[in-house]
C-alpha cells in the first residue's frame, strides 16, 4: 500500500548506460512508461513511492532482459501483469511479439490500457481476467509471470495456456532452484515438460534475472472439467471422451 500523494509527481532517474544498452531503439519508450509508473502508477498506488529511484534497475531492466528468450514473432500471454511487468516491456521492445496482459483487477487493467495507448503499441492487448478462466480459450507460445504465485500454483495457471513446446517464464528470486526442486513433482504432474533456472541479463542488470523455465513437451487438449477430474476405477468414465 502507498499512503501518500507526496511522491506522485515523482520522475525516475535518468536512464543509465545499461538501459541504453537494454533497449536501444525504444528507449524512448522505455522512458515514457517510467515516467508513468513514477507518476500515475505511485499515485493510483500500483507501485510504491520507495521504487521509483530503482524503477529502471529492479523493473525495467530486471523484466527486459527476459526478450532473449523470445523468438521472432512469439506469442506470450504475461499472467498477473499488474502495472505492466514484465509484459508490458516486453511488448514495448519487442513489435515482433503479440502481448496479451492478463490481469484480473479493474483499476490495473485501466492504467494497462492508458499505457498501451499512450506508448503506441498495437502488439500489445490488455485482457481483463484470471489465467485459469481463460483455460481452454488461449493458448500461446509463452507464459510470462512475475512475483504472481507459488511455482505449482502458478504452473497450475500457465500450463494449461501453452501449446506443446511452449514455455512458462516464471521471472523469480536468487531461491529459484531450491523453488523448483520443490515444486518438480507437482509441476510434472501437471503436464509432462522438462524445467530449468536460467540467468539472463549477466552484465547489465545487477542480479542477472533469474527465470524459471518449465517447458511442455505433450499436447495440452482442454482442460478436464472439475467433474472429469480425478475419477478413478470403473471405464464409464471415458465413455463419450473425444480427443
Ligand atoms: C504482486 S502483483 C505483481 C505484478 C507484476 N507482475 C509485477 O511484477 O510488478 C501480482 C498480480 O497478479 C495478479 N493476479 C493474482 N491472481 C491472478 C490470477 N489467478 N490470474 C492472473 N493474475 C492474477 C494480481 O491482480 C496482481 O496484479
Amino acid at each position: 500500500m502507498t499512503s501518500g500523494t507526496e511522491e506522485a509527481g515523482a520522475v525516475p532517474p535518468a536512464p543509465s548506460a545499461a538501459a541504453e544498452e537494454v533497449f536501444g531503439e525504444f528507449l524512448p519508450k522505455a522512458r515514457r512508461y517510467a515516467e508513468l509508473l513514477a507518476d500515475d502508477g505511485v499515485r493510483r498506488g500500483l507501485i510504491g513511492p520507495r521504487e521509483v529511484p530503482r524503477l529502471w534497475e529492479r523493473h525495467l531492466i530486471n523484466c527486459a532482459v527476459v526478450e532473449e528468450l523470445l523468438p521472432e514473432g512469439a506469442e506470450v500471454v504475461d499472467i498477473g501483469s499488474g502495472a505492466g511487468l514484465p509484459g508490458l516491456v516486453l511488448g514495448l521492445m519487442r513489435p515482433d511479439i503479440r502481448m496479451v496482459l492478463l490481469e484480473p483487477l479493474l483499476r490495473r487493467t485501466v492504467f494497462l490500457d492508458e499505457a498501451v495507448a499512450l506508448l503506441d503499441l498495437p502488439n500489445v492487448e490488455v485482457r481483463r481476467g484470471r489465467a485459469e478462466e481463460v483455460h481452454g480459450e488461449l493458448f500461446t507460445d509463452f507464459v510470462t509471470a512475475r512475483a504472481v504465485a507459488p511455482l505449482p500454483r502458478l504452473a497450475g495457471w500457465a500450463l494449461p495456456l501453452l501449446r506443446k513446446g511452449g514455455s512458462l517464464l516464471a521471472l523469480k528470486g536468487e531461491q529459484a532452484e531450491a523453488e523448483l526442486a520443490a515444486a518438480e513433482k507437482d509441476v510434472s504432474k501437471l503436464r509432462p515438460g522438462v524445467s530449468d533456472v536460467i540467468r539472463v541479463g549477466r552484465g547489465k542488470v545487477e542480479p542477472a534475472t533469474t527465470v524459471v523455465r518449465v517447458t511442455v513437451t505433450s499436447d495440452g487438449g482442454p482442460p478436464p472439467s472439475a467433474g472429469s477430474q480425478k475419477k478413478t476405477g470403473g471405464g464409464k468414465k471415458k465413455r463419450g471422451r473425444k480427443r
